[in-house]
């Protein structure tokens, strides 16, 4: 199925214009090609295109990619806002990050993968389009869902949004506990004033103090200027404490300081600056758990959690898959110019039956990347094996034995896991043979 998009393809190996025809044409709605340069400028004063595939070099002999480089800055300097991918055979890093500090939007190597090169390319299209029409997002509202569970976390969230009582979110992974604090935080009598978000677990021990608390000109070498911590900026709104379980020991006494007194002192100074805000925390680990095995506080805990929220996992809320299918198939499907208005039965059925270990994040990058791949399918019902859930993988990847990308293999890795652990992350973690942080960061990197 083609989308509204047009491409230009700009090589001068012909062979490649001629497979790329047949390739993208079952993707964009046109695709023109150039076996030259020279003509492109004039070509895109004439035609709309909503992409152009770059080669790095076209004078025979010549090939450390200038030319590509030259021509990537004529395009950026007469159409600004028209991304550009590089195509090259020489698959060389740093004329890549030279590409791409110069504005080209990706790269694709030579020889490529077909799958990928769609992938890269409608991507493309989708993030510009979305960059130049806020209209065009998927959508950041909560959908709340009929289940039972979700109903009663909507009555205890409305009860306490209105109020200034601190809150605790937990889930698993990827079962929306940022969205609900930002829900919560625009409910509260607060929303005017800023939400800021600090992940706790990227936050390093030395730069902890100053990132929440800020610091005085002069208070370290790097300290050139006074600066305002998380905690000041969000005087007056909400102060979101994402992954509060990776806060080391000594760390915790800190922040209870502050919390407990809401006043912190800036790095370097000693005079406690006053803060009025609203602290949600969240976290996919078992703080009471925690407690018992001297990794977390007791008496921060008992700050934090003045009302405590549970996400539940989506493989425990079933009625709610297929409605968050059609949602996610709906705004992608607008995203990416594609015309699917539903799923095939056997979709469906599959859809409902995987475990989601990766939540509604996982169910979200599956639909993106199903719009993105379908090429043909029948009445616009995205078809069962267009999803690539797990067990699907595992099982192309016996079969066909295809050489895969080192990523490839260690995200199917991490998802067999998962798999086999039921989304328990420790188990999981300690099979992989990595720490629990190693996965989550790999499992945030990857959306899984
Ligand atoms: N109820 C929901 N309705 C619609 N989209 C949702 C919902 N919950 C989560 N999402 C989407 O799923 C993705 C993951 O959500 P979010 O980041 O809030 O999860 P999380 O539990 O904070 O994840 P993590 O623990 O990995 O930080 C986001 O893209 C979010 O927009």
């Amino acid at each position: 199925m083609a989308v509204s998009y047009s491409i230009l393809v700009v090589d001068d190996n012909r062979s490649i214009l001629t497979s790329l025809q047949f390739l993208l044409g079952d993707y964009f709605a046109h695709v023109l090609s150039l076996s030259s340069p020279q003509g492109m400028l004039a070509l895109l004063e004439r035609e709309e295109v909503d992409v152009v595939l770059l080669d790095m070099n076209f004078s025979a002999g010549i090939n450390n990619g200038n030319e590509g480089l030259f021509w990537l800055q004529e395009l950026k300097a007469h159409f600004p806002n028209l991304p550009v991918v590089l195509f090259t055979a020489y698959a060389d890093i740093e004329l890549a990050v030279e590409g791409l500090k110069r504005g080209a939007a990706d790269f694709v190597v030579k020889p490529w993968d077909n799958k990928k090169m769609v992938q890269v390319l409608l991507a493309v299209c989708g993030q510009n389009k979305k960059k130049n029409d806020p209209e065009c997002e998927v959508p950041r509202t909560m959908y709340w869902g009929e289940s039972e569970a979700m109903r009663r976390l909507r009555t205890l969230v409305e009860r306490c949004s209105v109020t200034h009582a601190n809150v605790l979110i937990t889930g698993e992974n990827g079962t929306g506990k940022e969205m609900l604090a930002r829900e919560i935080h625009t409910l509260s009598p607060r929303h005017a004033a800023p939400m800021v978000s600090v992940d706790m677990g990227a936050i390093t021990d030395t730069l902890f103090e100053s990132e929440l608390f800020g610091h005085v000109k002069g208070a370290f070498t790097d300290a050139r200027q006074d600066r305002v911590g998380r905690f000041e900026a969000a005087h007056g709104g909400t102060l979101f404490l994402d992954e509060i379980g990776n806060l080391p020991l000594y760390l915790q006494a800190k922040l209870l300081t502050a919390v407990q007194n809401r006043q912190i002192v800036r790095v370097g100074s000693n005079q406690p600056v006053g803060v009025d805000i609203r602290l949600i925390c969240a976290t996919n680990r078992d703080l009471q758990e925690m407690v018992v095995r001297n990794e977390f506080r007791e008496d921060l805990l008992y700050r934090i959690n003045t009302i405590h929220l549970h996400l539940p996992p989506l493989r425990e809320r079933k009625e709610d898959i297929l409605p968050l299918a059609y949602r996610f198939l709906k705004s992608y499907s607008q995203m990416y110019h594609r015309r699917f208005d539903g799923f095939t039965g056997e979709a469906e059925v599959r859809l409902m039956a995987h475990p989601w270990y990766g939540n509604i994040r996982e169910l979200q990058h599956t639909l993106e990347r199903a719009v993105i791949l379908c090429g043909e399918c029948e009445n616009g019902k995205l078809p069962a094996p267009v999803l690539h859930l797990a067990d699907d993988e595992r099982r192309s990847g016996e079969a066909e034995e295809q050489v895969r990308t080192l990523e490839e293999m260690e995200m199917s890795a991490i998802r067999q896991a998962l798999e086999q652990c039921r989304g328990n992350y420790s188990l999981a973690a300690s099979r992989l043979g990595i720490s629990r942080q190693t996965l989550y960061n790999k499992i945030k990197r990857y959306g899984l």
